[in-house]
C-alpha cells in the first residue's frame, strides 16, 4: 500500500539527494516545495510585485493537470536553479503567508493519492502533518556546508572544462565564506519551522552517514512501517484463533508446555 513520506531539514542536510533516490527506489513522486516558490519567483514577481491574482488563477489551472505543471515548474526551476535574483525573491515571496497557504494547499491536493515524497521546510508540520513517515534530516552546519561548498566547486569544474564558469575570480576562502553566510541566513529564515518539525518528525543525523546509509535507514522506516501494516490484522486473526483453540480444549505445542 502507498503511503506519502514528508522531509525536512535545514540547507544541504540531504533532502534533494534523498528526496530524489528514495522516490526512484520507491517508485513514488517526489514534490520539493521549494521549486514552487522559485517558480513563483520567477513567472509571478514582476516589476517588485508580487502578482497575488496571477498565482490564483495558476492555483486552479495547476489543480487541473497536475502532473503537467509540476514537469513545467521543475523544468523552469532547473533553468534558473543557479539565479541569485530569483533565489532572493524566492526568499521573499516566501515570507507571504497567503502564498505559503496556496503552495501547501495545492500540494495536499494533489498528494491525496498518495504515493508522494514531499520535501520542504514545513513539510512535515504544515503541508502533510498526516503523513505516515515524517522526517527531519540533519547535520551539524560544518558538514553542511562543507557538503555545499563540495557540489559548487563540482558544478564549478565541469562548467570550467565548458568555459562557462560563474565563479572565475574567487578564491576557495571566498567560496566557503558565501556559502557559510547564506546557510547561517536560510537557518535563521527556517528556524521555528524545523523546531517545530523535529517535535513531531523522526530525526535522523546525517553528518556521519553517507548517502547510501542514509537512504537505507529511511527503506527500513518505510518497509517496517508496511510490515506492521500489512501484518496487524493477520497477527491478531492469529492470535483471537489461537486463544479460542486454547480454550475450547487442552493442546500440547511442540510438547514444550501443557494448557489444560
Ligand atoms: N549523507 C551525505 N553524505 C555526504 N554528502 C551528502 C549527504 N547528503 C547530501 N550530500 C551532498 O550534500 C549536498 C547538498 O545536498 P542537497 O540534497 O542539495 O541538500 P538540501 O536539499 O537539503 O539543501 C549535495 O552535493 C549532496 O550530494
Ligand atoms: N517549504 C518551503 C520550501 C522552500 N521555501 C523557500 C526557502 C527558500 O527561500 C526558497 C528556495 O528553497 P531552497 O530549497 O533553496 O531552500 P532551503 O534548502 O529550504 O533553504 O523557498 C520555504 O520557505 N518553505
Amino acid at each position: 500500500m502507498k503511503i506519502n513520506i514528508a522531509i525536512n531539514g535545514p540547507a544541504s542536510s540531504g533532502k534533494t539527494t534523498i528526496g530524489k533516490k528514495l522516490s526512484e527506489k520507491l517508485e513514488y513522486q517526489l514534490i520539493d516545495s521549494s521549486v514552487f516558490y522559485r517558480y513563483f519567483a520567477k513567472k509571478f514577481y514582476l516589476n517588485n510585485i508580487i502578482q497575488i491574482n496571477e498565482i490564483y488563477l495558476f492555483k486552479d489551472e495547476m489543480l487541473n493537470n497536475p502532473f503537467y505543471h509540476l514537469k513545467e515548474i521543475e523544468h523552469v526551476n532547473t533553468q534558473f536553479y543557479q539565479d541569485l535574483t530569483i533565489s532572493q525573491r524566492a526568499s521573499e515571496i516566501a515570507k507571504v503567508q497567503e502564498i505559503r497557504s496556496i503552495i501547501n494547499e495545492i500540494i495536499q491536493i494533489i498528494t491525496k493519492k498518495k504515493g508522494f515524497v514531499v520535501l520542504g521546510r514545513d513539510a512535515t508540520t504544515k503541508i502533510l502533518p498526516d503523513a505516515k513517515i515524517k522526517l527531519v534530516l540533519d547535520a551539524e552546519i560544518e558538514t553542511r556546508v562543507c557538503r555545499r561548498v563540495k557540489q559548487i566547486l563540482d558544478v564549478e569544474r565541469e562548467a570550467k572544462i565548458q568555459q562557462s564558469s560563474q565563479l572565475n575570480n574567487l578564491t576557495e576562502l571566498e567560496i566557503i565564506g558565501k556559502v557559510l553566510s547564506d546557510i547561517l541566513k536560510r537557518d535563521f529564515d527556517a528556524y521555528e519551522l524545523i523546531l517545530e518539525a523535529k517535535k513531531v518528525a523522526t530525526i535522523i543525523n546525517t553528518s556521519n552517514l553517507s548517502i547510501e546509509q542514509v537512504l537505507a535507514k529511511i527503506l527500513r522506516h518505510v518497509y517496517w512501517y508496511n510490515f506492521s501494516n500489512d501484518n496487524l490484522l493477520h497477527v491478531i486473526i492469529f492470535m483471537i484463533i489461537f486463544f479460542i483453540l486454547i480454550r475450547s480444549q487442552p493442546i500440547k505445542l511442540f510438547g514444550l508446555f501443557k494448557i489444560e
